[in-house]
């Protein structure tokens, strides 16, 4: 797997958010994106899934040198992000059941297994509006860390995390992107320490 983003631009009206980003990211890579509140991390994240449009420039997908349609994008992707929202009327059995109907997890996980995973057994029948924003986080990165896809988009990980879950993070963020590819926004070194490619927004600002 292979994103290949060319002079890649995105403005809002007629603030250009960043411009002239060129890179090729690789699977068995970790990808982090810093800069100030508001530069533009999330931005780049969400146009690099394809979930947001670009406003110039090329992106591509490929996998085995075959070029992946746009709109499929998100077939290789799960994106953990404080703005995006959980079912909040299902169960977190069954928001994890409807999930499982879209994106199987890893080395057919259960239900039950993802549950323990995330260390949340006593809250498998409590609808997810009744989760606290640090359990609903767990459920996040649960997600991305045992779906069955290739590419992996944290967006302030730990944001809402206590101390135990920030350690539960970083004990498996590691574990479960061997392999794929994985892109993190993030100010906190803490959350990245071990990825090797770092990029300022700043630096694509024009
Ligand atoms: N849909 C939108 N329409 C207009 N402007 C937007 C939209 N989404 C984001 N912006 C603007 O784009 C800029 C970058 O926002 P973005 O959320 O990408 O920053 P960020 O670096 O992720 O910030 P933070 O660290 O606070 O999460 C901000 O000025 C924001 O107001």
């Amino acid at each position: 797997m292979e994103i290949v983003a060319q002079n890649l631009g995105k403005k809002f009206r007629n603030e250009w958010i960043f411009r002239n980003f060129s890179q090729n990211f690789h699977a068995g890579e970790s990808y982090t994106f810093t800069g100030a509140n508001g530069s533009g991390k999330s931005t780049l994240l969400q146009v690099l899934s394809g979930f947001m449009p670009h406003s110039e420039g090329n992106l591509t997908y490929q996998t085995n040198h075959q070029s992946i349609e746009i709109d499929n994008f998100y077939k290789h992707i799960t994106i953990a992000a404080p703005y995006l929202e959980l079912i909040e009327d299902f169960t977190l059995a069954e928001l994890l059941q409807f999930h499982l109907k879209f994106k199987p997890f890893k080395n057919q996980l259960s239900v039950q297994d993802f549950i323990e995973f995330i260390e949340l057994p006593q809250a498998k029948n409590k609808e997810i509006k009744f989760f606290s924003s640090g359990m609903k986080q767990r459920v996040k990165l649960g997600l991305a860390f045992l779906s069955d896809c290739e590419i992996l988009m944290l967006d302030e990980p730990t944001s809402n995390l206590d101390a135990t879950a920030t350690n539960w993070y970083l004990e498996n963020v590691q574990k479960h992107s061997v392999n794929r590819m994985l892109f993190i926004c993030s100010n906190q070194p803490s959350e990245y320490e071990f990825c090797k490619n770092i990029f300022n927004i700043h630096d694509f600002k024009p």
